[in-house]
C-alpha cells in the first residue's frame, strides 16, 4: 500500500500529490474497482465531483483503502456544479457529496465553472472559505476560472485560491494564466492533461516517446511535471492506469522539452468558461 508519488505544497501548507487519478466518465458502477486499482498500483489522489455521478463509487474504495491505510494519505477532491451556486445552495450541495463520499472531511473542494452569466461565484467561494473555517474541508480551490474571474476573487473575498484546475496539455499550454497563478500562489493542476486522449496521436511527440523507449502519455505527464503543472490523467485499465504513474524514473531534457513546449496551438477539448453556466 505504500506510495511514493512525490508531493506538492498548497499555498495553505497542505500537501498534495503530483498526479492523481480522474473519474469524469468511470461509469458509477465500475469506479469503486477503478480507483482501488488506481490505489493499489500508487495513486493517493481521486479527482472527482457532483456533475460525474460516481462520488459514492470513489467513496466505496476510500473506505476500503482506510481498513489498512492512513486517512492524511488519501487525497479526495471534488467539485460543486453549476446548479448550485450561491452561499446555501453550495453548502447543501457540499452536504450531498460528503454523504456520498462517506467522509467526514475533505481534502479539496472547488467551484467546477465560475457560470460568470450567473454571477455568484463571489457567494460560492464565501460558502467555500465557511466550509475551510468550520474544518469541514482541508483546502478550498477553483476550477476553469480565468484571470479575470481570480482578480475579482482576489480583490472581494477573503482567501485566496490554493488551486485552479483548468484544461491544459501541449496543445493549450495556458501560458499566462500559469504566470498569473505563479504570482499569486495558486497552484496549476490540469484537466484532460492528456488532451482527452487527442494528444497522444501528435507525430512529434510520438518520436520523443520512441527515443526514450516510453510512452506517449507517459512522455506528456512527465512534460507536466518537469514545468510544476499538476495532473489527474483518467484511465480505464489497470495497464494504462498503472503505465500512467509511471514517470518518476526518466527525465526529458531541455530538447525533448522544447519540442513540447513548441506545440501550443490554443485548442480546447472542453468548453470555454466563458460559455459554460
Ligand atoms: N474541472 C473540470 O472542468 C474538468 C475536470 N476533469 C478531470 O480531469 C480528469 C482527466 O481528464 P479527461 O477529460 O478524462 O482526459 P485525459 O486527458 O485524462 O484523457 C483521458 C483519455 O485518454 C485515454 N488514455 C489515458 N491514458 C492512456 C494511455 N496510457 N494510453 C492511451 N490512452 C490513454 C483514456 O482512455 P481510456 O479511458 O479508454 O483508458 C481517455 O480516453 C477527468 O477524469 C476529471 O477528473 C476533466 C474535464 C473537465
Ligand atoms: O469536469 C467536467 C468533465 O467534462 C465535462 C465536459 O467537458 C465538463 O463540463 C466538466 O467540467
Amino acid at each position: 500500500m505504500t506510495s511514493s508519488v512525490p508531493r506538492a505544497v498548497l499555498a495553505d501548507g497542505t500537501s498534495i500529490d503530483r498526479i492523481g487519478y480522474g473519474v469524469y466518465k468511470v461509469p458509477p458502477e465500475d469506479t469503486a474497482i477503478l480507483c482501488s486499482t488506481a490505489l493499489d498500483t500508487g495513486y493517493r489522489l481521486l479527482d472527482t465531483a457532483a456533475l460525474y455521478g460516481n462520488e459514492s463509487g470513489v467513496g466505496a474504495a476510500a473506505q476500503t483503502y482506510l481498513e489498512t491505510g492512513a486517512r492524511e494519505d488519501l487525497f479526495i477532491t471534488s467539485k460543486v456544479w453549476n446548479d448550485d451556486h450561491g452561499f446555501d445552495a453550495t453548502l447543501r450541495a457540499f452536504d450531498v457529496s460528503m454523504h456520498l463520499l462517506g467522509l467526514d472531511q475533505l481534502d479539496l473542494y472547488l467551484i467546477h465553472w465560475p457560470c460568470p452569466s450567473k454571477d455568484l461565484y463571489l457567494d460560492t467561494w464565501r460558502a467555500l472559505e465557511r466550509l475551510r473555517s468550520e474544518g469541514r474541508v482541508r483546502s478550498i480551490g477553483v476550477s476553469n476560472f480565468q484571470q479575470a474571474h481570480l482578480e475579482r476573487l482576489l480583490a472581494e473575498t477573503d482567501i485566496v485560491p490554493v488551486l485552479n484546475q483548468v484544461e491544459l496539455h501541449p496543445y493549450l499550454q495556458q501560458r499566462e494564466l500559469r504566470s498569473f497563478h505563479e504570482e499569486h500562489g495558486i497552484t496549476t493542476q490540469a484537466w484532460s492533461p492528456l488532451g482527452r486522449g487527442n494528444v497522444l496521436d501528435d507525430p512529434d511527440i510520438a518520436r520523443v516517446a520512441t527515443g526514450l523507449d516510453r510512452t506517449a502519455a507517459q512522455v506528456i505527464l512527465r512534460w507536466h511535471l518537469q514545468h510544476g503543472i499538476l495532473t489527474i490523467p483518467k484511465a480505464s485499465s489497470r495497464e494504462r492506469i498503472s503505465s500512467n504513474l509511471d514517470i518518476f524514473g526518466f527525465e526529458l531534457d531541455d530538447a525533448q522539452m522544447a519540442v513540447l513546449d513548441g506545440l501550443d496551438r490554443d485548442q480546447r477539448f472542453g468548453s470555454h468558461p466563458d460559455r459554460v453556466g
